[in-house]
């Protein structure tokens, strides 16, 4: 048997048997109980290998780090290691030989004598070994991969299968003790691992067969489902039927944090943003949001969240992107990421959604949108669609308002150096007017009253757990709860809409003075029940901490604000929009901040087209702030109201109404499956 092909192609399949057949090792093996699989397990195999006529003997560790093979040869002194880490470690699995090829593809395992088949063939029921299968995806640098690789050990101390059985179960027990050690947030069972580790939760995959090339279903058999059998991971599959089926699934089903440990999304962005809404929707969202981490496998045709994902681990992501982020589903932590509470208004419309990767208006989304007619060619359209949109390029005339982030100290102090250099020759930027709000016209619309609950902006307050007992059904009646907020919709708008509706059917608990109460509102006057409305609602939703909407924006708070035209405004709040689109190369997946890309008109075309042609680098956004037309400004939360009334606005990739639209950032409110948990 060869030494360890490491310099094996990326997704080539390393696969080793080593042969327990002699004496068992040192120390003397553990026994089954559970204490003692901590320690480290050792044993001693050989590979006899014909071709080169001597036997390589290898030294096997587990121990919590990983499997360490040490191997030297009878002819000379020569010694290999090599350790598999834990982490790069998937599964395992014992028992018999697998009579089948463990996977589609892979080579046959290969016995002292070279020729598994022939092995298999002659000594079918003989053979008294017990096998314990090791399943890695060995990490690379440069190039950033993962190899696939298969060790075999072959246990046959004994000529008693049993007794062979109970040393490979014990290794494979000790491999799942260490990998669930090393966790930080689900173990590879699926289960998130609570005071004693041992809940036995599933992992909800919801899969769209109809995303990207439409090959969704074909794609999870073949590279998703071996993957999660190898990890021994339980999980429930949903196949979603229609749009929205996967935000009414995650937002009706009862059990949702009993029965799952996390939720994968087998599908493009799309999918994702409607989990996530689902998930805001619950009663219990903050729980959710907290104790369910949302994975994604790349399924679509835009993947930016996968990809800034894979980004942010330092995992690759090309040429296997699902298995790549399959391997992170199911590497047991989780990273928070923040969440971007959306408000719009269309018409006499107003909605609030939760949104994970970008808003967009102006160039950019009417790429986007417009180009959907070329679909049938693929990510070309996008290209056409550019080129076309640059030959007419057109701008758009509105009111950007910002609220720029409060700079760190480091940064500031950076900053000040950066300004003290330059102070000789200070530059004025002669295109933006960007001035404080005070000395902005009024809001275009009627200002409403302002709110009467929620002004501050404690996290504490804001991200508060619900009571257990939410999801409970009211012994109230719903419709005078409906009642009572339609009376005054302008107030209880600000806080409550969509499908938190003014209209919503739902009632629930809510605490006074640190008691639970049940409402009550039947005994209420009017104002009360709005009031008590308000207070409820802004405990069910994350309702942002910005004036709504229709509210002016307070100039004291350190709004800013830009007038004219423009040829685009996005906002992105991940590093990629598509797996191909490194748009906010600084973003971090929790960092807080909402980079706002702001491009004026005036803008040349060529370096619109350098912009653009450079977006998949992430070399498109000028350095520092000198550029008189491109810019970009790290913020808490930004406005933009439209002159026109009609265009195209985008959220997460999607077309939403046109109309003015605010955003705000909420940090951390969400946990994305990681492999690295940071
Ligand atoms: N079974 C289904 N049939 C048709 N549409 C569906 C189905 N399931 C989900 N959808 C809808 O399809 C839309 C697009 O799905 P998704 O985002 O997963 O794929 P995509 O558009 O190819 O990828 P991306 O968003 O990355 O470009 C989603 O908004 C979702 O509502």
């Amino acid at each position: 048997m060869t030494a360890t092909t490491e310099a094996v192609a990326a997704t080539t399949p390393v696969q080793e048997q080593l042969d327990g057949k002699s004496m068992p090792s040192l120390p003397s093996t553990p026994t089954s109980a559970s204490s003692e699989t901590s320690q480290a397990l050792s044993e001693i195999f050989f590979v006899e290998s014909s071709r080169r006529k001597h036997s390589i003997k290898i030294q096997v560790k587990l121990c919590p780090e990983g499997v360490y093979l040490r191997r030297e040869t009878d002819q000379d002194d020569h010694i290999n290691e090599q350790l598999i880490r834990i982490d790069d470690i998937i599964g395992s699995r014992f028992g018999p030989r697998l009579k089948k090829r463990p996977r589609g593809g892979l080579n046959s395992c290969k016995n002292p004598s070279g020729d598994a088949t022939q092995e298999q063939e002659q000594q079918p029921d003989r053979d008294n070994s017990a096998y314990l299968y090791i399943y890695a995806y060995l990490k690379k640098e440069k190039p950033l991969r993962r190899v696939q690789t298969l060790r075999i050990l072959r246990f046959r101390s004994s000529n008693d299968y049993a007794e062979n059985l109970q040393t490979a179960e014990l290794w494979h027990r000790t491999i799942r003790e260490h990998k669930q050690r090393n966790s930080t947030t689900i173990d590879t069972n699926g289960s998130v691992l609570g005071a004693g580790g041992s809940s036995v939760k599933h992992l909800l995959i919801l899969l769209n067969p109809k995303s990207g090339s439409g090959k969704g279903r074909e794609l999870f058999q073949k590279q998703v489902a071996p993957l999660l059998t190898e990890a021994e991971v339980q999980y429930d599959l949903q196949i979603t039927t229609h749009p929205h089926y996967a935000k009414e699934f995650v937002r009706t089903r009862k059990d949702l944090l009993e029965r799952y440990s996390g939720i994968v999304v087998a599908s493009g962005d799309g999918l994702f943003y409607e989990v996530l809404n689902g998930l805001m929707e619950r009663m219990d969202w903050r729980r959710a949001c907290r104790n369910l981490p949302l994975g994604i496998i790349p399924c679509g045709s835009g993947n930016g969240l996968a990809k800034s994902v894979a980004h942010h681990c330092n995992e690759p992501y090309e040429p296997k992107p699902i298995l790549h982020a399959t391997l992170t589903c199911i590497a047991g932590r989780s990273t928070p990421m923040d969440v971007v509470r959306v408000e719009l208004s269309s018409r006499d419309k107003h909605y609030v959604m939760y949104s994970f990767l970008s808003v967009g208006w102006g160039l950019i989304a009417d790429i986007d949108i417009e180009s959907e007619r070329l679909r049938s060619i693929g990510a070309q359209r996008f290209t056409l669609w550019a080129i076309k949109r640059l030959i007419s390029l057109r701008s758009y005339k509105g009111k950007v308002f910002y609220l720029p982030c409060p700079k760190e100290e480091k940064e500031e102090e950076e900053q000040q150096e950066q300004q003290e250099t330059a102070a000789a020759a200070p530059q004025e930027k002669e295109t933006p007017r960007q001035l404080p709000v005070e000395e902005q016209a009024p809001p275009s619309r009627p200002v409403s009253l302002p709110l009467n609950v929620n002004g501050d902006v404690s996290e504490e307050s804001e991200f508060r757990d619900l009571p257990e007992d939410l999801n409970e059904e009211s012994e109230t009646d719903p419709d005078q709860f409906a009642d009572a907020l339609s009376m005054d919709r302008s107030i209880f708008r600000q806080h409550a809409d969509s499908w938190h509706s003014a209209m919503s059917r739902r009632t629930a608990y809510y605490s006074v003075g640190g008691q639970s109460i049940r409402s009550n509102r039947s005994r209420m006057s009017v104002s009360q029940r709005i009031e008590a409305a308000n207070a409820e609602f802004a405990e069910l939703v994350p309702s942002g901490t910005i004036p709504g909407l229709q509210l002016p924006l307070p100039a004291a708070d350190g709004w800013c604000c830009e007038e004219g035209e423009f040829v685009m405004v996005h906002a992105a709040y991940t590093t990629h929009l598509s797996s191909d689109c490194y748009f906010a190369p600084e973003s971090r997946l929790n960092d807080g901040i909402i980079y706002l890309v702001i491009i004026r008109s005036g803008v040349g075309r060529h370096q619109m087209l350098n912009f653009l042609l450079s977006m998949n680098t992430g070399t498109h956004l000028p350095p520092g702030d000198d550029d008189p037309f491109i810019r970009v400004v790290p913020v808490k939360a930004f406005r933009i109201e439209p002159s026109a009334s009609d265009g195209i606005l985008v959220v997460d990739g999607e077309r939403v109404d046109y109309g003015p639209i605010q955003a705000e950032v909420l940090p951390g409110l969400i946990n994305v499956m990681t492999t690295n948990g940071q």
